[in-house]
């Protein structure tokens, strides 16, 4: 029997670094677990790939795929829809892969709800200044936009208090081995070692009639 792969939830205010540390998670040793690409009604940014970064859907086509139960969930954020594709998640945790999701705060809410023995990791930043320093040096928001997601930044880290762990990330390399170190000790909690040791018991029972 498969074992079932972990799900890893990964949230934090715009411009923390979610997308940086990932990367540098995927460039280095450890990149055993794939990467869900959300769905999204925001415009494409220069640089973006429909399929890559995100799916980039009508605000109609994405209703009609939460209408047909296609996510995992969803949330507004700044005016637009995102959600995870619940597909693919599903694939490849039954294949016995961990996936990543990168979402915000209230799509990490309802996962926490449907799946309980996720593991949630909130990325913070070192201060809100430097957040802002952050954003502003991405280039990628008007300043409008970047004032919107900064308001949101402090209602998001108030909800820390609802995830397993919390990380800074003052430097990439060490956010990168802070949450390395979590995953790898997530695998050896007990309930989830008995459970690959219920489906070996299982299978020798079976063979032994
Ligand atoms: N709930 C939810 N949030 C998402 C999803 N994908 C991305 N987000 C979050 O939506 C927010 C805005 O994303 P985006 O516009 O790409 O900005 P960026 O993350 O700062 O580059 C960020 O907090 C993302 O983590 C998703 O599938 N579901
Ligand atoms: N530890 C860090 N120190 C300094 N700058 C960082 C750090 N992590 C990320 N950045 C920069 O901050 C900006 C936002 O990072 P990004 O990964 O796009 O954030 P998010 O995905 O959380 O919105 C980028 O320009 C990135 O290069």
């Amino acid at each position: 029997m498969q074992e079932r792969g972990m799900l890893i939830v990964l949230s934090g205010p715009s411009g923390v670094g979610k997308g940086t540390v990932r990367q540098a998670m995927l460039a280095g040793n450890y990149r055993d677990f794939k990467y869900s690409i959300s769905m999204t009604t925001r415009q494409m940014r220069p640089g973006e790939q429909d399929g890559v970064d995100y799916y980039f859907r009508t605000k109609a086509q994405f209703e009609q795929e939460i209408a047909e139960g296609g996510m995992l969930e969803y949330a507004k954020y700044v005016g637009n829809y995102y959600g995870t594709p619940l597909k693919y998640v599903n694939k490849m945790l039954d294949d016995g892969q961990d996936v990543l999701l990168e979402i915000e705060v209230k799509g990490a809410m309802q996962v926490r709800e449907k799946c309980p023995d996720g593991v949630f990791i909130f990325l913070t930043p070192p201060d809100l200044i430097e957040l802002k320093h952050r954003l502003t040096a991405r280039g990628t928001d008007a300043p409008d936009v970047i004032e919107r997601r900064i308001a949101q930044a402090a209602d998001e880290i108030a909800m820390m208090e609802n995830y397993d762990y919390a990380v800074v990330n003052d430097q990439v390399e060490l956010a990168v081995r802070r949450i390395e170190r979590i995953i790898e000790a997530e695998h050896l909690r007990v309930p989830r070692v008995i459970d690959r040791y219920k489906g070996m018991l299982a299978h020798t029972q079976a063979q032994q009639g």
